[in-house]
């Protein structure tokens, strides 16, 4: 055996994985992007466009490209999963038990996008071998900081106590983030960070210290941002009219699967996508995003009572130049000054020199933090 560790990452729209060895090197990374569309596979320098008509599918072609790189899962000695939503109790990571399986079963409708698929990676593993430890990393955990006031709904306190509150999620990314900026920057961490994640799902976090102080997602990946096919913030009584017009599972897809830039634009939940189609709707629905996230900013600005640095992470905060300028073009009363050229050849650093606050680009780095974790968890014999 080998003591290589697979880590599987699945998010709403892709399934990212990276094999690393013991010292935390990258062995091979890879990556299905776009499931359900016009889906990309990438493992080591393999790269296909094939279709991926959902998450199972695109983990059987992983697990089968993943073969060809001669990586098989009796060769490695762990797997590692990021869970995006353990519930109240699940927020350490840990060994995957049959308890605990459970337990993440019994969150998916609070993450119907996430845990379904984060359940079928670990049922898939278990079937093919079932002596493989597998472990799990949380994405409620690093908003764990965050103050009672930010994690309450204005609701009687019985709500709360099952289960009905603010988790937050992400939390992995911005805690790589938390890690990896001093290294990008070559400076010690700023006081107060405005980190946002934009990807399928996007929510905003502030960062004080080095801690989540406030996050936009609350009870489950749904709330804040406008997001690739989720509506993001909508007033309650919205849901109930909704409900009792449609019913009840019409009304959960609609607002999980078919809103958000899906639904604004009528054509795709694609940034990039929407980005080349130049339609009215597709701009509608680029200007939507980019507005409350500007807006949702303000917020957590408020939060944490001012900003040293914003910093991008996730699909679209990586790659769209120009979903990051619209955004920021916004934020120019906080004393953000672009450099466009900075901007559109990706960074890391996006701001002028002169520029009050400064803007970076930090890669997305949830795997490595969940490595961090599985070797953390391991029992010292097999370690
Ligand atoms: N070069 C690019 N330009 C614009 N958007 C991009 C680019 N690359 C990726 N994206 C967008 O990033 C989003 C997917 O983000 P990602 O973080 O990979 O998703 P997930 O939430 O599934 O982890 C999609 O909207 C995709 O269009
Ligand atoms: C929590 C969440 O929305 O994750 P992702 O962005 O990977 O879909
Ligand atoms: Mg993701």
């Amino acid at each position: 055996m080998n003591s290589d560790i697979l880590i599987l990452n699945a998010g709403s729209s892709s399934i990212k994985l990276t094999v690393f060895d013991r010292a935390l090197n990258i062995r091979l990374t890879g990556a299905a992007d776009a499931i359900g569309g016009a889906a990309h596979l990438r493992v080591g320098q393999e790269k296909r466009v094939l279709a991926m008509a959902d998450h199972a599918d695109a983990l059987h072609k992983i697990f089968a490209a993943l073969a060809r790189h001669g990586i098989t899962l009796d060769r490695l000695s762990a797997v590692g999963h990021r869970v995006v939503h353990g519930g109240a109790t699940l927020t350490e990571p840990q060994r995957i038990t049959p308890e605990t399986r459970g337990e993440i079963a019994a969150c998916i409708p609070l993450a119907p996008l996430h845990n379904p698929h984060n359940l079928a990676a670990i049922d898939e593993v278990a079937r093919l071998a079932p002596d493989l430890p597998q472990f799990a990393s949380f994405d409620t955990a690093f908003h764990a900081s965050n103050p009672a006031v930010a994690t309450h709904y204005a609701l009687p306190p019985e709500n709360a106590a099952c289960g009905i509150r603010r988790y937050g999620f992400h939390g992995l990314s911005y805690s790589a983030l938390v890690r990896n900026l001093p290294d990008v920057t070559g400076a010690a961490l700023p006081a107060r960070v405005l980190a946002c994640h934009l990807g399928n799902g996007a929510s905003l976090c502030a960062i004080r210290a080095g801690k989540s102080v406030a996050t936009t997602m609350g009870y489950s990946p749904l709330e804040g941002l406008t997001m690739g096919t989720r509506c993001g913030n909508i007033d309650a009584n919205a849901v109930f009219r909704l409900v009792e017009e449609q019913g009840l599972e019409a009304a959960r897809h609609l607002l999980n699967h078919g809103s958000g830039l899906l639904g604004l634009s009528g054509h795709s939940a694609d940034m990039r996508a929407l980005s080349e189609a130049g339609t009215d709707a597709s701009q509608f629905a680029i200007a939507h995003f980019c507005y409350w996230a500007a807006r949702h900013a303000g917020s957590m600005i408020m939060a944490m009572r001012g900003c040293d640095a914003v910093v991008f992470t996730g699909g679209i905060g990586e790659n769209a130049a120009n979903i990051r300028a619209e955004i920021l073009k916004k934020m120019d009363w906080l004393g953000v000054e672009l450099n466009a050229a900075r901007n559109q050849s990706g960074g890391p650093r996006l701001s002028t020199d002169g520029s009050r606050v400064a803007v970076w680009v930090v890669a997305a780095d949830e795997e490595r933090e969940i490595a961090r974790d599985v070797i953390h968890l391991m029992p010292r014999a097999s370690k």
